[in-house]
């Protein structure tokens, strides 16, 4: 296991926000994490990179105790791509670059250049290398960012609502390169997601999220309209179509 999440309770003052949350997560997964606006899955996210500190429970990666690592450690085995992006006045190339910061200790290495050519390259950035970020259409910043964050060269990729800002083109170029750089490099990606069809053609595994609680998790299976219904409120159809299950919400 990668990343153990063992029954963890996070409060923002005296509002539990997160109750009892227990997963596992392998390397190599692609896990979705679900759940209605609220329900708790951003301050997950910021648990497991520790820019919140949650009073109960434990946090491991690999077999350390999340507590106890320094941040530097942290920076090296989690990517973590937050809900908003930021701008600034830096180049794309630099952006990017940025991403080998807890690997660079005086100079920038041959490698380091490398891999953020190599990365612009993969995401199609490449014609924006020498551009300013804030001169980036909403969907181009978050391309870059995602970039930044797999530079990095993770264990464990956080991404919470990376396709949200992306046209259908971009929002599964996005997608598939995430799978693909899970199965390739053996990185465990968890993505915080609202389009379950999105989710449910690249994610293996779910986690769905209901008032800080794990409600369920599982393959494939876990959604069903019964759950669907449960979770979200809304009646729908679960349809194979392509041999991917589809979530199509009844006419009201
Ligand atoms: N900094 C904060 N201080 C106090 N309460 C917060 C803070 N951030 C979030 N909350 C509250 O915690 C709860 C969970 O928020 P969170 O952002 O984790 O939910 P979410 O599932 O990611 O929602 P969304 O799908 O809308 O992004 C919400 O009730 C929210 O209002």
């Amino acid at each position: 296991m990668v990343l153990s999440v063992d029954k963890i309770e996070f409060s923002y003052g005296n509002a539990t926000v997160l109750k009892d949350v227990n997963f596992k997560v392998k390397k190599g997964d692609f896990v979705s994490i679900l759940g209605v606006n609220g329900s708790g899955k951003s301050t997950l996210m910021k648990c497991i990179n520790r820019i919140l500190k949650f009073k109960e429970g434990m946090i491991f990666v690999e077999d350390r105790d999340l507590k106890k690592m320094k941040d530097i450690e942290i920076a090296r085995k989690i990517g973590y791509v937050p809900q908003s992006s930021e701008t600034g006045f830096v180049t794309v190339f630099d952006a990017v670059l940025l991403g080998r910061k807890p690997y660079i200790k005086w100079d920038i290495s041959k490698k380091d250049i490398e891999l953020t050519e190599n990365i612009l390259k993969v995401m199609n950035l490449e014609e924006y290398a020498l551009r300013y970020i804030n001169e980036l259409s909403g969907g181009e910043l978050q391309k870059v960012v995602i970039a930044r964050a797999l530079v990095q060269e993770p264990q464990i990729l956080l991404l919470d609502e990376p396709t949200s800002d992306l046209d259908l083109k971009n929002q599964l170029e996005v997608m598939k390169i995430i799978r693909e750089v899970s199965d390739t490099h053996n990185i465990a990606s968890i993505v915080v997601m609202h389009d379950i069809n999105l989710a449910l053609r690249y994610s293996d595994k779910f986690i769905i999220l209901k008032e800080g609680q794990v409600f369920t998790t599982g393959g494939k299976e876990v959604i069903t309209p019964e759950i669907i219904k449960e979770t979200y409120g809304v009646d729908v159809h679960v349809k194979n179509f392509e041999g991917v299950p589809m979530v199509i919400p009844k006419s009201q």
